[in-house]
C-alpha cells in the first residue's frame, strides 16, 4: 500500500447456516445480538424461518446492503430449507440448502463481496447421505476456489489463565486431515511422507507470515510414535521420514524443530517456545487443542485465496433447541449452546482479512 493511502473499508463477513437442525442458528442469533452494536458486520446465508421469534431478520439481495441493516436486524442472503426443521433431528433432505449456503458465501468471497466466510458446523455424514462427496468444509471450499490440494487445516485457541497462572495458547496445523488413522500413517511413509511434511511446513510458515504477521514463525513438528520413536525402538518414521524432512527445511532457512515426543510438546512450557505445532494426524492436534480451549477454539483454513474460519466444535445435535427457548437460562444440569467459539471465528476472519488487505 502506498504511503498516505487510507485502506478501503472491508466488506462484511459471511456466516453460513450450517446444519439447520444443529446449534448453528442459535449461536448465530447470539452472535448477532453480541455484535450488532460494534460489529464486525456480517450477513447470514441461511433460512430466516430458522430465526423466527428469536431475532429480527431482513432479507438482502447483496452483501453490500448488510451494513445498513445490521444494527436493527440480521441481514440474510436467503437460502431456504426445503423441509421443516426440527432441532436435533437429522434430515438429509435439507442438505442441498446447507451446501448452497456454503457455495454462495464462497462465491461472494471470491467476488470480493464479503471479506471472508465463517461457517457454522455441518454434519458430514448427513451431507454424505445426500451425495456430498467432500470430507468437510475445508476440502469443499478449496475445490470451489479451484485450489483443491492447497488447503491446510489449522486450529487455534487463545492464551488463558489456568487458576492464577497465564498460559500460552496453541496453534495446530495438520499434515493429514479427515482420513482414517491407517491411511494417515500410510501417507507419512517414504519419499511421499517427506514431501508432504515439507510442503505443509513451508505453506504453514507462509500463511503465518501473511495472515498473522509473524516475521519468522517457529514450528515444532510432532513425532508419529511414542517417544518420537526412541531412536527406532518404537517406530522408524521419525528417523527415516520426519528428521530428513526437517533437516532439508532447516537448510532452506525455516525455523523448525522436531520430531518432538507428542506427549510433552503441548505442555505450557513447550507451547511458549513455538508459534504452531505441525501434527501428523487429526486427533494428535485436535485433542490437545479442544482440551485446552474448545470454548474459544477456531478452525482456520489456510492456503486459500478466500478467508475461511469456523468454530472448532460440531453441530451439537444433543443440545439443539427451538428459537422459543434460545437465550433462556440453563436449568440445573442442562447444557446450552455457547457462542464464544463462533465469535472468535468471526473476529479471526476479520483479523486475517485486514492483514491480507494491507499487503
Ligand atoms: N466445522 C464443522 O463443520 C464441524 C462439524 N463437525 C460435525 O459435528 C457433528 C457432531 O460431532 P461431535 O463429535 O458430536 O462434536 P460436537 O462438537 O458437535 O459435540 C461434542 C460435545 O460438545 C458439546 N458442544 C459442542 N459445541 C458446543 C457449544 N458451542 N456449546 C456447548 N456445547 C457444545 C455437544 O453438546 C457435545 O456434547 C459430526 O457430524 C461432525 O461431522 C464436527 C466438528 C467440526
Ligand atoms: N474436526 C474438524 C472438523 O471436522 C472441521 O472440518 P471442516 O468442516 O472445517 O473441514
Amino acid at each position: 500500500m502506498a504511503l498516505g493511502t487510507v485502506p478501503a473499508p472491508l466488506p462484511p463477513l459471511a456466516v453460513t447456516m450450517g446444519d439447520p437442525a444443529g446449534i448453528g442458528p442459535e449461536i448465530t442469533a447470539a452472535l448477532w445480538r453480541q455484535t450488532r452494536g460494534q460489529g464486525p458486520v456480517f450477513c447470514w446465508y441461511g433460512d430466516p424461518a430458522l430465526m423466527a421469534g428469536a431475532i429480527p431478520t431482513q432479507a438482502i439481495t447483496h452483501p453490500s446492503q448488510a451494513a445498513c441493516v445490521f444494527a436493527n436486524a440480521l441481514p440474510v442472503m436467503v437460502v431456504r430449507c426445503p423441509e421443516p426443521v426440527t432441532p436435533g433431528t437429522l434430515d438429509s433432505a435439507n442438505s442441498p440448502a446447507v451446501v448452497a449456503a456454503i457455495t454462495q458465501a464462497t462465491q461472494a468471497a471470491l467476488a470480493g463481496d464479503v471479506a471472508g466466510v465463517v461457517t457454522a458446523p455441518i454434519a458430514k455424514h448427513v451431507l454424505k447421505a445426500a451425495g456430498f462427496s467432500f470430507p468437510g468444509h475445508t476440502e469443499f471450499i478449496a475445490s470451489l476456489t479451484g485450489q483443491g490440494g492447497e488447503e491446510l487445516m489449522m486450529l487455534a485457541c487463545p492464551p488463558r489463565a489456568w487458576g492464577h497462572t497465564p498460559q500460552p495458547g496453541l496453534r495446530v496445523v495438520l499434515a493429514t486431515i479427515h482420513t482414517s488413522l491407517a491411511s494417515a500413517v500410510a501417507a507419512l511413509q517414504g519419499e511421499g511422507g517427506r514431501a508432504r511434511i515439507m510442503d505443509v511446513a513451508r505453506r504453514t510458515v507462509a500463511a503465518l507470515k501473511r495472515d498473522f504477521g509473524l516475521p519468522r514463525p517457529r514450528l515444532w513438528v510432532a513425532g508419529l510414535n511414542p517417544h518420537a520413536g526412541e531412536d527406532g525402538m518404537m517406530g522408524c518414521e521419525e528417523r527415516d521420514v520426519i528428521s530428513p524432512a526437517l533437516e532439508a527445511l532447516k537448510a532452506e532457512g525455516l525455523d523448525v524443530e522436531g520430531p518432538m515426543p507428542p506427549d510433552t510438546m503441548f505442555t505450557p512450557a513447550a507451547r511458549a517456545r513455538y508459534d504452531a505445532a505441525l501434527c501428523l494426524y487429526h486427533d494428535q492436534g485436535l485433542i490437545p487443542l479442544k482440551t485446552l480451549g474448545m470454548e474459544e477454539g477456531v478452525n482456520i483454513t489456510l492456503g486459500l485465496d478466500v478467508v475461511r474460519t469456523s468454530p472448532d466444535h460440531g453441530t451439537a445435535f444433543d443440545i439443539a433447541r427451538p428459537p422459543s427457548q434460545w437465550g433462556s437460562p440453563a436449568q440445573a444440569g442442562q447444557r446450552v449452546a455457547d457462542a464464544r467459539s463462533l465469535h472468535q471465528a468471526l473476529l479471526t476472519a476479520q483479523a486475517i482479512a485486514k492483514a491480507r488487505s494491507t499487503h
